[in-house]
């Protein structure tokens, strides 16, 4: 896949510092870099506090300033954090002295002087820093901790009292939002044990491979577009993995023609459910007519096909005769098969159960099926793959969906396994689309990997992973791009609308279905003429 303009190189921090370098040759281009990560920090934490409550007017925050741009980053988001609420109240915890700062660092705290108040960490013993913390705090906390200790220039060992300091506010239980500025103090190409524990990670500019190591290593990654690769020298970039902007999603918000009819936005077929788990086929079914597709057909077992067809009477229901266990009975194929040239595409696997009879529907899916056909949840076999590894370059590409326990069987590995090359090559191998579902979901086709990292722990639900192969499905059955950017859409939409939905509602007390309350807002909100930044942060 050439590398559109909906996705940004993720960069080592060695490649990334050469990159900056060569996009930001005086202090006037760095400065102005500076502003924008500052301002589009704050933005961000304004934004994301919100999962937890309103933020107060009387917010406590404390930033802890190293010596580098990482530090004068998180000074300028304090800056803009005041001018948005002037009756907040910034601490510093300063590890250098304001001689040692890098001159911009240095230019960044002169514009807080006689609105922050300063404070000097030279403790020796983390209980000692707790000591501190509760003593600039009044005993309160803080409602945000900002890390601008150490950004991409960090390299171990971690030296005296960074180790501390870090230790400490980790420990430290009375802090709402923990925000690390780029990325948390102490990763970095090469990291130490100890690191900042942020809830967000903020990449200013460039997103770096740190981030996306392992489960949410880095809390939740937010990659803050500054326009860096608005640049020639961003031809020159190449790598495999990248990470998706909201640009993505631009060829949805358009006006569509007057003269179209529904047969022009695609026709999804959807298969799935079984007598004791309606709910999950009914939750794909919910997203799919969202979606933007003309026309859904759900196939349902016969028992529950009525009453599924009254909670969404906008698909068309086809009772499916059931085996003895309640599951769709595979020699009844022909019911869908009939009706295949109707359909753009076909999606297998919400709520369809597990047993010989749904392993031998989900084959002859695969085998039967030309169409792009997305494989979710009790859908993914590894037969199921094995028989896309074989399957004409003429059909339409098979996607599947895994979590990370899904992925570990159909790719027959026994550990979790978090290394691009292990996703790179099942897709290549296998000749499938893998969207491994995670905190930071990757989206792969063998050559690529998308990054979203739109979503969060509101999330962590059953259901959200049928919700999610419902719009997943509907864009590809759209057939308005290719299958592999179809798949990436379905899951920044479906992470952007968790994010509304976890800042209007919280992330406990929801019910899965209300994110697709949020779908409608997040189109709504994009300002798709912008040329020069991510569509807007949300
Ligand atoms: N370039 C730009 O314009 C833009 C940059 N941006 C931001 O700048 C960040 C990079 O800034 P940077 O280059 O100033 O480095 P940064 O990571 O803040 O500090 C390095 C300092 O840490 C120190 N240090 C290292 N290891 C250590 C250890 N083990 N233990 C203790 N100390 C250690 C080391 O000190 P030294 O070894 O020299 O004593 C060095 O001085 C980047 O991540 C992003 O946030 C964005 O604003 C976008 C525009
Ligand atoms: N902590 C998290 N952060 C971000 N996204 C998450 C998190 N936990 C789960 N998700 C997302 O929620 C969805 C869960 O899908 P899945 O595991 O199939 O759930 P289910 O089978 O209950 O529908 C996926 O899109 C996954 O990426």
């Amino acid at each position: 896949m050439n590398i559109p303009s909906f996705a940004h190189p993720v960069l080592s921090c060695a490649d990334a510092k050469q990159y900056e370098s060569k996009l930001m040759t005086d202090d006037a281009a760095e400065w102005a870099a500076m502003q924008k990560a500052g301002a589009g920090i704050s933005r961000c934490i304004m934004r994301d506090y919100q999962e937890l409550r309103p933020l107060p007017d009387h917010m406590r925050i404390l930033a802890l300033v190293g010596k580098g741009h990482n530090g004068g980053d998180a000074l300028l988001a304090c800056g803009e954090l005041l001018a948005h609420f002037p009756r907040a109240r910034v601490d510093l915890i300063l590890t250098a002295s304001p001689d040692d700062l890098k001159p911009l660092c240095a230019r960044a705290l002169k514009g807080l002087e006689g609105r922050v108040k300063r404070h000097r960490f030279e403790v020796e013993s983390v209980e000692q820093g707790h000591d501190l913390l509760d003593s600039i705090s009044e005993g309160r906390g803080f409602h945000i901790c900002l890390d601008g200790l150490l950004g991409m220039d960090f390299r171990p060992p971690l030296r005296s009292p960074l180790d501390v300091l870090i230790q400490a506010v980790n420990d430290y239980d009375a802090i709402d939002l923990r925000a690390a500025v780029d990325l948390p103090s102490g990763a970095g190409d090469e990291a130490s044990e100890l690191k900042f524990e942020a809830d967000f990670s903020y990449a200013t500019g460039i997103a770096k491979k740190p981030l996306f190591e392992g489960i949410a290593n880095c809390g939740r990654v937010r990659y803050l577009d500054l326009g860096f690769y608005n640049h020639p020298e961003a031809e020159a970039l190449d790598g495999a993995e990248y990470v998706l902007t909201p640009r993505i999603l631009k060829p949805l918000n358009k006006l569509r023609p007057a003269s179209v009819d529904k047969r022009k936005f695609g026709h999804l077929f959807i298969v799935g459910g079984s007598a004791y788990m309606p709910g999950a086929l009914l939750m794909s079914v919910q997203a799919a007519v969202r979606s933007g597709v003309g026309l859904v057909t759900a196939f349902a077992p016969e028992s529950v096909a009525a009453a599924l067809s009254a909670q969404v009477p906008e698909a068309m229901w086809v009772p499916w005769p059931e085996t003895s266990n309640g599951t769709l009975n595979p020699r009844a194929i022909p019911l869908l098969m009939d009706r295949i040239s109707m359909a753009s595409a076909v999606l297998v696997g919400p709520g369809l159960g597990h047993d010989r009879n749904t392993e031998l529907l989900a084959q002859d899916m695969a085998t039967k099926v030309e169409l792009p056909v997305v494989f979710d949840a009790d859908g993914l076999r590894s037969r199921v793959v094995e028989i896309a590894q074989k399957r004409k370059s003429s059909y339409g590409k098979i996607v599947v969906t895994p979590h990370m326990g899904e992925f570990m069987r159909i790719a027959k590995i026994t550990e979790p396994d978090y290394d691009p090359e292990t996703l790179l090559s099942f897709s290549r191998i296998y000749n499938v689309i893998t969207l491994l579902k995670g905190a930071n979901t990757r989206i792969c086709d063998g050559e690529t990997i998308l990054y979203n990292t739109t979503g969060g722990p509101v999330l962590s639900r059953g259901g959200s992973g049928d919700l999610l192969s419902g719009l997943i499905a509907g864009m590809i059955a759209q057939n308005n791009s290719d299958e592999m950017t179809a798949v990436a859409r379905g899951a920044m939409l479906h992470g952007l609308a968790a994010q509304r939905l976890a800042r209007a509602r919280g992330q406990i007390m929801v019910n899965t279905t209300q994110l697709l309350d949020y779908l409608p807002d997040v189109l709504r909100s994009l300002d798709v003429n912008s040329r020069t930044r991510g569509l807007g942060l949300s």
